[in-house]
């Protein structure tokens, strides 16, 4: 659906040059929703600008459904770019314009008559679940509803690529999570592909199929969100997944424990998919003669199953410890020795 290929982006700024984008090969498959993590800097805006054409590589190729977008001109430009529509983190409303008149925008400039357009505006309306407010101003909505009217103006035209400009960092949690459920929805209703930018693994753990981490312009890790989660491998995308997955309190926890009972082997356990539901501790007490301290545990849902993680503090006698360890091995559940006595 998308292939970039070797896609740089330099930019010249007083003599020096910066390299937004550096190198970046990746593919995203159609009917997807691709996240782009990355801290501010790191060159997801500058990406998201070259997948709709705002921008073009210095050097590289980007080919959109068939069609190479670095050579395109003209009205095949315009005919490409109507293809992929964009939604913004301050929602980019026309605030003279009701709900109504926004969503129909795009269809008046593309030349669609009025009973089609109001036909269409409807089932928009519909769709992102705003009945009711056909007539409002964007000053009377919410946060939320603002970026309900940005979601159906960007459908207006049929759009094939959805992108998103850190669609939901201007709300709050639970506003972020409706609009989060929401895209699912269009995506699985419309098989339309999503593509988002963000710098909240949230966003990514709730909605994302697949995800690639940005750090200085280069992509340094990509993959599934189940698996970049199990087993991240560069240090920011396990500082991303802490996001999600820490509670803050381990450190404390851990330092607590080792002073109080400062034996035994403390171990992180993880576990994917059906693992999370199975009473793998209790089988493992029930099996080894060892005492087990529970000092954290977490479990995070992404689209694709649930990841957990545990970390235990486990007293006994050394081989018998190794024998447990070796035990959950088998069983399929990850472990890392965080400390020993
Ligand atoms: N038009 C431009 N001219 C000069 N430098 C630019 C331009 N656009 C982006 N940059 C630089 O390119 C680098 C990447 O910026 P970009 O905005 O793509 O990052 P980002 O990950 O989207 O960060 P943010 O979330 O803060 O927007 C930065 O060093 C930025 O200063």
């Amino acid at each position: 659906m998308i292939q970039l290929t070797n896609v740089q982006k330099t930019f010249q700024l007083s003599g020096s040059e910066i390299v937004a984008v550096d190198d970046v090969t990746f593919t995203i498959k159609e009917g997807e929703i691709f996240g782009i993590i990355g801290y501010s800097g790191a060159g997801k805006s500058t990406l998201i600008r070259l997948l709709n054409g705002l921008e073009q590589p210095t050097s590289g190729s980007i080919v959109i459904n068939g069609q190479e977008m670095t050579t395109l001109k003209g009205a095949k430009m315009r005919n490409a770019r109507q293809k992929i529509s964009m939604i913004f983190q301050h929602f980019n409303l026309l605030w003279s314009r009701t709900v109504e008149e926004n969503i129909a925008f795009p269809l008046e400039i593309a030349g669609v008559k009025k009973p089609e357009r109001q036909r269409k505006v409807k089932e928009l309306i519909d769709l992102v679940g705003l009945t009711g407010r056909e007539k409002a101003y964007p000053a009377q909505l919410s946060g939320g509803q603002k970026q309900r009217v940005g979601i159906a103006r960007a459908l207006a035209n049929d759009p094939e690529v959805l992108l998103c400009d850190e669609a939901t960092s201007a709300l709050d949690p639970e506003t972020t999570n409706a609009i989060l459920d929401l895209l699912t929805n269009i995506n699985e209703r419309l098989g339309l592909t999503i593509v988002l930018i963000t710098h909240e693994m949230h966003v990514i753990r709730k909605i994302c199929h697949r995800v690639a981490v940005m750090e200085a312009g280069k992509v340094v890790e990509i993959g599934s969100v189940l698996d970049v989660f199990q087993s991240p491998q560069a240090d920011i995308t396990k500082r991303f997944i802490s996001q999600v997955t820490d509670t803050g309190d381990t450190d404390a926890a851990v330092a607590h424990l080792q002073q109080e009972t400062p034996l035994g082997k403390l171990v992180k356990l993880a576990f994917i998919g059906e693992r999370t539901e199975q009473p793998v501790l209790a089988e493992l007490i029930r099996k080894f003669p060892v005492d087990v301290n529970i000092v954290q545990g977490n479990i995070s849902t992404t689209r694709d199953g649930a990841y957990g993680t545990l970390v235990l503090q486990l007293v006994g006698d050394v081989a018998v410890i190794d024998e447990a360890i070796a035990y959950l091995h088998a069983n399929e559940v990850k472990t890392e020795v965080l400390a020993n006595d």
